[in-house]
């Protein structure tokens, strides 16, 4: 089943002039978001999709650029729209972003709001084999390293597409998934200076032999990118907007 992904921002968590890097993933009628940074809500709004079009909202670590929006998410379905929207949340990640990043603006006793449960129809995701998210859209988590000592996730959908979302270069990971895993097309942070440090750096992904690179779209870049043209050996930099297909 053919699956396309529109990045809704590009940028890296500082940038001024894309959006934050989070991507919606439309596979057989389906709408999925995923990660929902601070910028997310106004990306949406300039793309025409409403929010109540989108079926879920997938997080992958708790970083401003990407779990930020969720409390507007929040108050506009419950308040406005007043439904749940599916939340699929990695179980390590599911105490720490109600406690350490929403329950500041979220929590209400005195209307009963307690907990994700009350604005989100919460799915934890505790297993690191494929599970279906929707018919036809199925992911598989990947713990990667990212900030010492927090989780994070990259996401394999239909074992062919790989979103890294926030990682240290892993270059094992990724030759091997191209190899072993039949994967054919990576979607991959990638700072412009280095070193990386939290991320994967321009150099880091340039060691990548040139059969992984002729697959990897750049992504989460800084707003120096347009400098980098030409300089990104056999990748390419994901356009903000643009619907890629990946069939
Ligand atoms: O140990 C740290 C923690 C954070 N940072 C910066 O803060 C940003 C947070 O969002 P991000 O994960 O997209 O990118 C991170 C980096 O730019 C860093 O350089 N070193
Ligand atoms: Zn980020
Ligand atoms: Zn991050």
């Amino acid at each position: 089943m053919s699956l396309q992904i529109q990045m809704i921002g590009t940028g890296s968590a500082f940038s001024k002039k894309y959006y934050n890097n989070n991507a919606l993933v439309y596979s057989n009628g389906f709408k999925l978001l995923v990660d929902c940074g601070s910028t997310a809500p106004r990306a949406l709004h300039e793309l025409k999709v409403p929010m109540d079009d989108i079926d879920g909202i997938l997080i992958t670590h708790i970083h401003a650029d990407h779990v930020g929006g969720l409390e507007e998410f929040a108050f506009r379905f419950k308040y406005t729209y007043q439904k749940q929207i599916k939340l699929f949340v990695p179980a390590p990640l599911l105490d720490s972003l109600w406690n350490h990043s929403l329950r500041g603006g979220l929590e209400n006793p005195s209307e009963g709001l307690h907990g994700l449960n009350d604005y989100f129809q919460v799915i934890a995701l505790r297993d690191t084999t494929p599970i279906q998210l929707f018919p036809g859209l199925r992911v598989q988590l990947i713990a990667t390293v990212h900030i010492p000592g927090k989780p994070s996730f990259a996401l394999l959908f239909n074992d062919k597409v790989f979103y890294s979302s926030d990682t240290v270069f892993d270059y094992s990971l990724l030759v091997r998934l191209y190899e072993t895993r039949q994967c054919e097309y990576f979607l991959h942070d990638c700072q412009l200076t280095s070193p990386g440090l939290v991320h994967a750096s321009l150099d880091d992904l340039l060691t990548l032999p040139e059969s992984v690179q002729q697959q990897l779209l750049l992504m989460h870049y800084d707003d120096t990118k347009d400098s980098y043209m030409g300089r990104t050996g056999n990748m390419n930099f994901i356009e903000q907007h643009r619907l890629y297909d990946f069939p």
